[in-house]
């Protein structure tokens, strides 16, 4: 049998924002100027009870007496069930880690342009530099340019797209990787015990957890009124863990009662969110919460994201612990590999992804 051809994804041309800005940086192509819908809020910070995103202190999780253990388990379960984000302080990952990853991406974003494009992000996949989840030619652009590298396990990893430079690039990728692997299995440990389960749970449920980053770097934008740096979208993840490159502008902004809610930066603090496959196997207890990055009109933005999730072959579902007869049953099963390769061919569309998992209930009226 002759081999079923595969139809080409047609993106059109997709401008390099960093070059836009360069170049001409008063324009703002059509492509990336959102319906008026679309259009962001650029607010300042919000009044209580929108101003106030949840600090968890790791340290006193991991090493407090056992009231201070008792509290800040009964906070990041209040973290996860009513906001979906929290930030972590004193996680124990060395702050001059933090700063190499940050600078070294930076300077990976600074490099010319021949110099990014020989790890090209090809249509339709997710790895490499350029722009991901684009799939047709009149899609709406973010301004954004993206860096995206699988780490673990070795099966995500494409070799052909680490870089060389900057020098040491790959090698701290390597380290700080290792370090949020370490964090997010520690902080899945604490989820678990909050909500009741055993804390070896999900670590043991997740296999070979995968694991993923993304470097995302936002230049500054003449008209931010107009524009999104990142679509809204929930994570595909189990969890997700930012760091914010200090010294940018508020870029984060996460859906909250209907109000999009700027994040205020906490300096060397980390930013964690609950993904899709949490709000899965917690039968919507923990929800994944939609979130978009807007732009700046004077200062660029930097985020370095990683996302954890279980392993391809892991089969997911609601837990039993969270259904009953008036927590019924709202996802169906699946592997999280099927799960991987729906999230990654489909753009970013608030929580659209997660319809796939969902079991449609018939509507009564
Ligand atoms: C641009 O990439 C993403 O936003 C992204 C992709 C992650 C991945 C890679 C860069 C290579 C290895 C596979 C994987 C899909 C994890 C988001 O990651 C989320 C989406 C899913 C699904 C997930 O597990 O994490
Ligand atoms: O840059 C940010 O603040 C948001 C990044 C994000 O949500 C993502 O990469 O999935
Ligand atoms: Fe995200």
């Amino acid at each position: 049998m002759p081999p079923v051809p595969i139809s080409p994804i047609k993106v059109g041309h997709i401008d390099d924002v960093q070059e836009l800005r360069k170049t001409k940086p008063r324009t703002i192509p059509q492509r990336f100027v959102r319906d008026m819908t679309e259009r962001p809020t650029l607010t300042t910070p919000l009044p209580p009870p929108y101003s106030d995103m949840p600090v968890i202190d790791f340290y006193k999780l991991s090493k407090g007496n056992k009231e201070e253990v008792l509290t800040e388990l009964f906070n990041l379960a209040t973290a996860c069930e009513e906001w979906g984000f929290f930030q972590v302080i004193n996680h124990e990952i060395d702050l001059n880690l933090l700063e190499s990853i940050e600078n070294l991406s930076r300077e990976f974003f600074m490099l010319p342009l021949e110099e990014k494009q020989k790890y090209p992000m090809a249509p339709g996949t997710v790895q490499g530099y350029g722009q991901a989840f684009v799939f047709s030619e009149d899609q709406k652009l973010d301004w954004c340019n993206m860096f995206a590298l699988g780490i673990e396990p070795q099966y995500v990893r494409n070799p052909n797209l680490w870089p060389k430079k900057p020098e040491k690039f790959s090698e701290t990728v390597e380290e700080y990787s290792g370090e949020i692997r370490k964090l997010c299995y520690n902080l899945l440990t604490y989820i678990a015990l909050g909500l009741g389960l055993k804390g070896d749970e999900f670590e043991k449920m997740f296999g070979i957890s995968v694991q993923a980053v993304r470097m995302n770097y936002y230049p500054p934008c003449s008209r931010p009124d107009l524009v999104l740096g990142l679509s809204p979208h929930s994570d595909g993840s189990a969890l997700t863990v930012l760091q914010q490159a200090k010294g940018g502008p508020v870029g984060l902004q996460i859906l909250k009662d209907n109000t999009w809610v700027p994040i205020q930066p906490i300096p060397n603090a980390l930013v964690i969110n609950i993904g899709d496959t949490i709000e899965v196997l917690t039968n919507g207890k923990y929800r994944s919460v939609e979130h978009r990055a807007v732009a700046h009109e004077e200062k660029d933005r930097l985020s370095i994201v990683t996302f954890f999730a279980p392993s391809y072959e892991v089969e997911l579902g609601p837990m039993p612990e969270f259904v009953d007869e008036n927590h019924p049953c709202k996802y169906k099963r699946y592997s999280h590999g099927e799960y991987s390769k729906h999230y990654v061919t489909n753009k970013l569309q608030g929580k659209k992804t997660l319809d796939f998992a969902k079991i449609q209930t018939k509507n009564k009226n």
